[in-house]
């Protein structure tokens, strides 16, 4: 028999959170209950406090804040990305924070993919964020070849999870590379990576991953599994702030090789300013950094990261896979007879940090949601995605934010709105 849930269900989960303290840190507006961390996580106390120290360098120390003050710019993407490792499972040196997820994927998918005699194709599917797979294309077309043709999406049966068998079927000998999601950015599915790293190893085709929406949310163990590259942003679980510097990985069996697309930060450190026309790339992830680091949206990370290694990933995860529990659950009891669907699998270790919910009416649930104060977000055609998260979710927020759409349904409050969506979500 399932539980009945209560208010008190909810105080009594907080009660027992031993991240709860966590909330204190950061800034949530009155009357509003935030579930779109998945997009845009918060601003913390801390990462503000790091993004005025380094504005603070500049005003003291111009050009010297380079190499001195608190936090040596000329060496931050190093030392961020030793502090991230951590969040993947890797080794510090195989981290560096740098680019964008989009830039990333395209200096790592220039370095690795090396068309070669029947291997010419890049193996994808057909439900990652669209940015990667323009890039893809873009790649291709930049060997010279056609997407229409070298570009392998694997379908979905069901249009919201990818199987395995599927992805194992697809990873011919024509395959050169494979690129998939850790975690779909609308299902929330979490792909089983170590499975998939070994059989494209076993085949000896290159595999990486786009951990946009399982970094800071699920652990990884990406040097253990034997991933080739990933990469992430760092603005939707990590809340380093919009636009703030994304993450590269690459495994120490490629530490040597020379970044597909350089630039005077692709050096050695200890090089760089000599000036040479010829470069001297680092050995390790270092190597696939391009140009001048982009300082301030660095900042934020140096506090950000402090929370998610005080918390720690493990306790992180655990947090979240009981708040998205909770909030099914609590959803499948409150909202009987509703058209809602949820397109997220069940099973823990297959779902992500977020719901994906599915209504006919979603554009306009989401905008009486926003009116109640409850921030969720929309994606086309219909559905909601709401993240609950750890460090600064409650139990006490999805029991509230679950009776707001309660009352919202039962009282048609939706048809107010037109049923279209905003520009963002
Ligand atoms: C899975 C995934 N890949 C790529 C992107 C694009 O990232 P960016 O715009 O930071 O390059 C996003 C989100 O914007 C995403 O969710
Ligand atoms: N970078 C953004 C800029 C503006 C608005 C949204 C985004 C997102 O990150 C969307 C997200 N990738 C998604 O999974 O929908």
């Amino acid at each position: 028999m399932t539980r009945q849930l209560t208010y008190e269900t909810a105080i009594a989960l907080d009660k027992q959170d031993s991240l709860a303290s966590f909330r204190e840190e950061f800034y949530l507006q009155d009357n509003q209950i935030y579930l779109d961390g998945n997009s845009l996580g918060l601003l913390s106390k801390r990462a503000e406090k790091t993004l005025h120290t380094l504005i603070d360098s500049w005003k003291t120390l111009g050009i010297d804040g380079w190499t001195e003050g608190n936090y040596p710019w000329f060496y931050l993407s190093e030392s961020l990305g030793d502090k991230m490792a951590q969040l993947v499972g890797a080794f510090e040196d195989e981290v560096i924070v740098t680019g964008s997820t989009t830039t990333n994927l395209h200096q790592l998918v220039a370095t690795f993919y090396k068309p070669a005699g029947k291997r010419t194709k890049i193996l994808a599917d057909e439900l990652n964020f669209p940015s990667d797979i323009y890039a893809l294309q873009s790649q291709i077309q930049q060997k010279g070849f056609d997407y229409q043709e070298h570009l392998v999406q694997v379908k979905s049966a069901d249009g919201h999870t990818l199987k395995e068998e599927d992805i194992i079927e697809a990873m011919t000998d024509e395959i050169a590379l494979i690129l998939l999601p850790s975690v779909l950015y609308r299902s929330g599915q979490i792909l089983d990576m170590k499975r998939l790293t070994e059989e494209a190893r076993q085949r000896g085709i290159v595999i990486g991953f786009d951990l946009c929406h399982s970094i800071g949310s699920i652990p990884h163990e990406l040097s253990e599994w034997g991933v080739d590259f990933a990469f992430w942003c760092t603005y939707k679980h990590l809340n380093g702030g919009p636009g703030s510097v994304g993450s590269l990985y690459v495994n120490r069996k490629h530490f040597g090789t020379a970044p597909g697309l350089a630039g005077w930060f692709s050096s050695k450190k200890e090089k760089q300013f000599d000036m040479e026309h010829t470069l001297t790339h680092a050995e390790d992830a270092g190597a696939f950094q391009m140009g001048t680091p982009h300082v301030l949206s660095l900042a934020p990370l140096i506090g950000s990261l402090e929370l998610f290694h005080e918390a720690g990933i493990e306790q992180i995860r655990q947090k979240s896979l009981a708040l998205t529990r909770f909030m099914k659950e609590l959803m499948e009891q409150e909202l009987k007879g509703e058209q809602f669907v949820f397109r997220n699998p069940d099973q823990d270790d297959r779902r992500g940090g977020h719901l994906y919910i599915e209504h006919p009416e979603a554009a306009r649930i989401c905008r009486a949601l926003k009116d109640e104060g409850v921030i969720p977000d929309f994606r086309t055609p219909n559905g909601i995605r709401l993240a609950p998260v750890a460090l600064y979710n409650s139990f006490e927020d999805v029991w509230n934010s679950v009776q707001i759409l309660k009352r919202i349904m039962k009282e048609e409050l939706y048809k107010k709105y037109e049923n279209k969506r905003g520009v963002v979500a």
